[in-house]
């Protein structure tokens, strides 16, 4: 079982979670239930992915057959398209955490996107302060947000998120901005792990895996650890959410990481911060 990571709230962090987006709302409770039944403790959800309530519902029937609430790590994300106010982020979190349902509730709650267009990203960053302040949600994050994104809400609040999720895999590795995390002690998260899968075909990922008999999933995911950052792969179907978990006995060697390295091209499979509205 890959380890936790501490965040700087004093919270504990599973480096490896599984995600929810474009997950079918009528497959979404049996997903969750899978990963949480194959040794997965974190969640990633998001008001967006439209499956917040069955999502609730797969987590329930996992409490209901013996898991502790305690023991896992529920993360949602405030959409914020079109209005990124302190009352919209307030409403926002209201709905996701009616949606996923009592019992469940949020852990970890982020900002989707900062939609610097916008300029609101701070007032939405200040709703989630208060969140934190009254105790209704344990840690807060954001996600998409770049090193200028992260440096005004910090200099704005001094409340410095714990996580920052973020796209990374072997093409976009994201080494400058996981520096900055790294000295303000934000840990990376990393959303399209697998590069929506495309990664998995790179040549060298397919060597890698051969020569360890491992698959070119299980390479990303050791590579995205051996980082000492977090991932959070999607599956939709039980056997690859377990084989993607299934990494503790595999160890990259520091030439797999040289040719890893080399795969960096700064491609993106999803849209830029800078460039969402
Ligand atoms: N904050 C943000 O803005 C964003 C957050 N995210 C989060 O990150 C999560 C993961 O990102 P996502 O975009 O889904 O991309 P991933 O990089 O996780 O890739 C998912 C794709 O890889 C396939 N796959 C998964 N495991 C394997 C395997 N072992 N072998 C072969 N194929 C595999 C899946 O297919 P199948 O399901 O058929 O197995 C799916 O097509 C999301 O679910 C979401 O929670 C994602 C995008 C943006
Ligand atoms: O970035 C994109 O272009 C996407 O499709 C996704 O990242 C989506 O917008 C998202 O935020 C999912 O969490």
């Amino acid at each position: 079982m890959p380890e936790n990571l501490t965040l700087h709230d004093g919270h504990a962090l599973p480096a490896l979670g599984f995600g929810l987006y474009k997950v079918a709302p009528e497959d979404a409770a049996g997903v969750v239930e899978a990963g949480l039944a194959a040794g997965y403790r974190l969640v990633d959800g998001a008001e967006l992915y439209g499956n917040e309530t069955e999502a609730g519902h797969g987590i329930r029937r996992a409490l209901d057959s013996g898991l502790e609430r305690t023991a896992i790590t529920v993360t949602s994300k405030a959409w914020g398209e079109g209005d990124q106010s302190r009352d919209a982020t307030l409403r926002a979190f209201d709905a996701s955490e009616h949606a996923l349902g009592a019992g469940v509730g949020i852990d970890l709650y982020m900002i989707h996107w900062p939609r610097p267009a916008r300029g609101e990203y701070p007032q939405a960053w200040r709703a989630l302060v208060e969140l934190q302040q009254q105790g209704r949600v344990r840690s807060i994050g954001v996600s998409n947000f770049t090193e200028e994104h992260l440096a005004r809400i910090v200099d704005e609040t001094g409340v410095v998120p714990v996580v920052n999720q973020v796209e990374s895999h072997p093409w976009l590795p994201q080494h400058d901005l996981r520096a900055f995390h790294e000295r303000h002690g934000i840990v990376t998260q990393a959303w399209s792990p697998l590069g929506r899968s495309r990664v998995l075909e790179d040549p060298e990922v397919v060597r890698i895996a051969r020569e360890h008999g491992a698959s070119p999933a299980q390479v990303i995911i050791r590579w995205h650890l051996q980082l000492g950052g977090a991932a959070i792969p999607k599956s939709s179907r039980p056997e690859r959410l377990r084989e993607n978990l299934d990494v503790d006995d595999l160890e990259l060697t520091a030439d797999d990481l040289v040719a890893i390295a080399a795969l960096e091209t700064g491609e993106r499979t999803g849209t830029h911060p800078d460039d969402r509205q």
